[in-house]
């Protein structure tokens, strides 16, 4: 059984949670409260920034130049393609690009971009690869099942094609193998590897969670 689906089965509860989360169900539906999507835009452009910043520390400690030159290259495309899904919806609310930058974090936005970068500092190579792995299988399996779910265009359907394209299927298919590769190549890494994704499956679980009730700090 190749790494990744080790890692997939270990986390299924959580995938079945993700899919199941009204976040998600509400969207496919076109349903979703503004608000909320509003707030997981905002959150989702500060998440961005530094899950940018993750694939360009990875680049740095890659061991081989196709490595490398890929983990880059995705730095670059969130930042310049996959972000710009976020500026054109918040636009629609009035909010502008410099707004979207200095948004103040919520909590669980605090927690999984901390838990990343610390995980790109300090962590091996096979370790941030086990860490980003949920992030975009996640977000291609959960866009899968709300095209499945959606029967009609509507206002968050540029959300559903953007995770569903063939782009980010792409990148989705390189990270599964190069999770693959680290899985064979450092076996030593193996635990460690799980206890990365899995962290960061319960955090992509409490972004949608986060969305929806639109969380903030007490005082
Ligand atoms: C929280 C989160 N995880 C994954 C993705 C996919 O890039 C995203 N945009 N946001």
């Amino acid at each position: 059984m190749a790494f990744s689906d080790t890692l997939l089965e270990a986390g299924a509860d959580i995938w079945e949670a993700q899919l199941e989360h009204p976040f998600v169900r509400e969207l496919a539906a076109g349903a979703l409260d503004e608000a909320a999507f509003e707030h997981w835009v905002k959150q989702d452009y500060r998440y961005l920034l530094d899950y940018a910043r993750l694939f360009a520390i990875a680049g740095v400690k890659a061991r081989d130049e196709e490595t490398m030159t890929h983990l880059l290259g995705v730095a670059h495309q969130v930042l310049d393609h996959e972000m710009d899904l976020h500026r054109e919806f918040a636009a629609d609310y009035g909010i502008s690009r410099e707004q979207l930058e200095t948004v103040e974090k919520a909590p669980t936005c605090v927690a999984y971009t901390n838990f990343l970068l610390r995980t790109a500092y300090e962590g091996s190579v096979a370790e941030i690869a086990a860490a980003l792995y949920p992030c975009m299988q996640g977000y291609l399996d959960v866009a899968e099942h709300m095209a499945d779910l959606a029967d009609e265009d509507h206002r968050y359907t540029p959300f559903i094609e953007m995770y569903t394209s063939a782009e980010f299927r792409e990148a989705t298919d390189w990270c599964r193998a190069f999770v693959d590769r680290c899985g064979e190549r450092y076996p030593g890494e193996h635990d460690a590897m799980r206890a990365a994704f899995l962290t960061s499956a319960r955090l992509e679980y409490r972004f949608w969670e986060m969305a929806y009730t639109e969380e903030d700090w007490d005082v």
